[in-house]
């Protein structure tokens, strides 16, 4: 068994712990936290060892009443790999410690490019990431920009791809975030982080991205358009995307207007918190006028990265090669719509 340690139990860290939790090939040895919030209650509750990751507030943890199994350094060390699910930049004060302990670690999109050895998607490279120290899984929009792009540039060659991502001002639990009146251009300059993230994807990749903020939590929201070398039909695009595993095709008939209706019927189809693993690509979207594509697809922030996160635990221990470990993730999570 893989022993998985996930350091930042929030958003991202404990839906990783969740769905480590649940591969026949690993165990979540402990997670780590700063404060004694619900979060810390329920990690007890599920069974997963919690440490503390500023070791001085170990106290207040006990204080609590929630118990502590001990500090991040004893998590670090008894841990085969390390998901460092931290606040951004946090990663980056996190190093070291890894290092220390020469434990590999897994770093998430809000850390900088140049702290890894190589930046991260299950489906376009995974093999880049064996034997690597540091691995970053890229951010949730720049993962699912990845999914979308590997099929397209590999069957039919990519000239150029502009996308407008339509971003989510903030999470559901993030109560403090905005804007909840406007719509901002964000970042105002061009281009967004995305366009070179790809980049550290495909660095070859003819890519430009622009970001907006809009007052909504549920999802991201892309307006896609890929300029191809071969030009295919809309119909042969539709047929390429629905065999790609975590691509989901929204079928007309199912009437799915949105971002809230896609978290309805991912909670209807009895999906923890309502997770959505797959990108979201409205079918009667995907056209093909010229040389160009277009397609509209919604982006579950919270969770897209999670199966990326499984198959970087095992792609960095060479515990399996990709098409074994994105099919074992898939099945031990229920990934497809
Ligand atoms: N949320 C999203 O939509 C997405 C986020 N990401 C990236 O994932 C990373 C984590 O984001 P997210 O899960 O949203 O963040 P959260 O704020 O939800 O969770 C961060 C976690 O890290 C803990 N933490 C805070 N400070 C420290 C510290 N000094 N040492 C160790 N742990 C600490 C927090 O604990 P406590 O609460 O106890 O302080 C909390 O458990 C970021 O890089 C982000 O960019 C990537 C894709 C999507
Ligand atoms: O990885 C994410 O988005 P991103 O791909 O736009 O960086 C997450 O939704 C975090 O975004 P945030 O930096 O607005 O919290």
């Amino acid at each position: 068994m893989i022993k998985v340690g996930i350091n930042g139990y929030g958003t991202i860290g404990k839906r990783v712990a969740d769905a480590v939790a649940l591969q026949p090939d690993m165990e979540v040895v402990g997670v780590a936290k700063t404060r004694p919030n619900f979060e810390a209650e329920t990690a007890v509750e599920k069974g997963y060892p919690l440490y503390a990751a500023i070791e001085e507030r170990l106290p207040r943890f006990e204080e609590a009443g929630i118990e502590v199994a001990g500090g991040v350094e004893e998590l670090v060390e008894a841990a085969d790999v390390v998901v460092d699910a931290c606040p951004s930049g946090i990663g980056a004060e996190n190093k070291a410690m890894y290092e220390a302990y020469d434990t590999p670690a897994l770093y998430q999109g809000g850390e900088s490019a140049d702290l890894v050895d190589v930046s991260f998607n299950a489906r376009a490279n995974y093999s880049e990431a064996a034997d690597a120290d540091h691995v970053r899984v890229v951010s949730c929009n720049t993962t699912g920009l990845s999914r979308l792009l590997a099929p397209l540039q590999e069957t039919y060659g990519v000239k150029k791809a502009r996308v407008t991502l339509v971003r989510r001002g903030g999470d559901p639990g993030q109560t403090g975030r905005g804007p909840i009146n406007d719509i901002l251009p964000n970042p105002v300059t061009l281009p967004s982080h995305h366009g070179p993230d790809v980049n550290t994807i495909f660095p070859d990749l003819n890519i430009d991205t622009l970001g907006m903020k809009v007052p909504a939590t549920l999802m991201h929201t892309h307006s896609v358009n890929v300029q191809l070398e071969e030009v295919p039909t809309a119909e042969a695009v539709r047929d390429l995307l629905a065999g790609e595993s975590r691509l989901f095709l929204v079928p007309e008939r199912f009437d799915i207007d949105g971002a809230g209706k896609l978290k309805e019927y991912a909670m209807d189809r009895g999906r923890p918190r309502g997770d959505i693993w797959e990108n979201c690509v409205w079918e009667e979207s995907v056209s093909v006028e010229d040389d160009d594509l277009y397609l509209f697809q919604a982006i579950h922030q919270e969770s897209d990265v999670v199966p990326e996160n499984v198959d970087a635990v095992r792609a960095v221990l060479g515990a399996a090669d990709a098409d074994e470990s994105i099919e074992r993730t898939n099945d031990a999570l229920g990934v497809g719509l």
